[in-house]
């Protein structure tokens, strides 16, 4: 892949005495969709965690438009443009919306185009920006963790499972937020098991399995091949 925003190069990562990545290789393309899929505990949040800072690799490399950012710590690694909704949402409770919000962007000052932007696709952010944000419901959380991510334009945006427990209307909400994202030309790694929404979302695809990436293509011919599906995967995606 010439044109790749991250590149990861035989990343190693043990947590506790655990080995979980075994050497990931993954090239990810500039302004487009990559999907990042696997069975439970394939370790794709643990990959995301990994270059995000959160979990130290012992081997290999991780290069951010060609330059290294493994041994960065996560606010260093956020400071040189890679946004993360983690698959727990990362929000402060205690605060509210608007704290939460001006928390996240690095200067302490969302751009208000983006603040409009934030607030058409999740207009309960709007009725709630005073609110403490404990006090929202699952979806509207998740609402609040993609804007805290969005909030300032990224060089590449890591989203962790966003469709998770939630009910198919907040999911669409989303969805519509995410592929509007998308279609202003983001780079974006995600990891989703919804398989709806990773083929709507998705331009490419990595699998996971044990550690390693033991996949990559178009989502094009994923989800067009069941039996590539299953054999990768261990399910079709039509049925998942
Ligand atoms: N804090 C931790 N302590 C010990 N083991 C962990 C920890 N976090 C993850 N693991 C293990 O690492 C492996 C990969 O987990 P990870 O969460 O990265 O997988 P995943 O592909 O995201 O799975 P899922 O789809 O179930 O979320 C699993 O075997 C998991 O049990």
């Amino acid at each position: 892949m010439s044109d790749a925003i991250l590149r990861l190069k035989g990343v190693k990562t043990d947590i506790a005495q655990y080995h979980i990545l075994h050497g990931v290789d993954l090239d990810v393309p500039r302004g487009a969709v990559t999907m990042l899929l696997g069975r439970n505990g394939a370790g794709k949040t643990t990959t995301l965690r990994t270059i995000m800072g959160l979990w130290k690799p012992h081997q290999g490399e991780i290069l951010l438009d060609g330059a290294p950012i493994n041994g960065l710590n996560p606010a260093q690694i956020a400071r040189r443009g890679i946004g993360f909704v983690p698959e727990d949402m990362g929000i402060f409770s205690d605060l509210t919306v608007e704290e939460n919000i001006r928390l996240a962007a690095l200067s302490g000052q969302p751009i208000p185009e983006r603040l409009d932007w934030i607030f058409e696709a999740f207009p309960a952010l709007r009725t709630f920006w005073k609110s403490a944000a404990g006090t929202l419901s699952g979806g509207q959380k998740q609402m609040l963790s993609v804007a805290r991510a969005v909030v300032e334009d990224r060089e590449l945006y890591l989203i962790d499972e966003p469709s998770k427990g939630l009910a198919p209307a907040i999911v669409a909400t989303l969805a519509k937020a995410l592929k509007d994202l998308k279609n202003r030309g983001a780079s974006i790694l995600m990891v989703e098991q919804n398989f709806s929404l990773a083929k709507a979302l998705g331009d490419h695809v990595a699998v996971m399995d044990d550690g390693r990436i033991i996949w990559t293509g178009r989502m094009t011919e994923l989800a067009s091949d069941t039996g590539l599906q299953e054999r990768l995967m261990g399910l079709k995606m039509e049925t998942a």
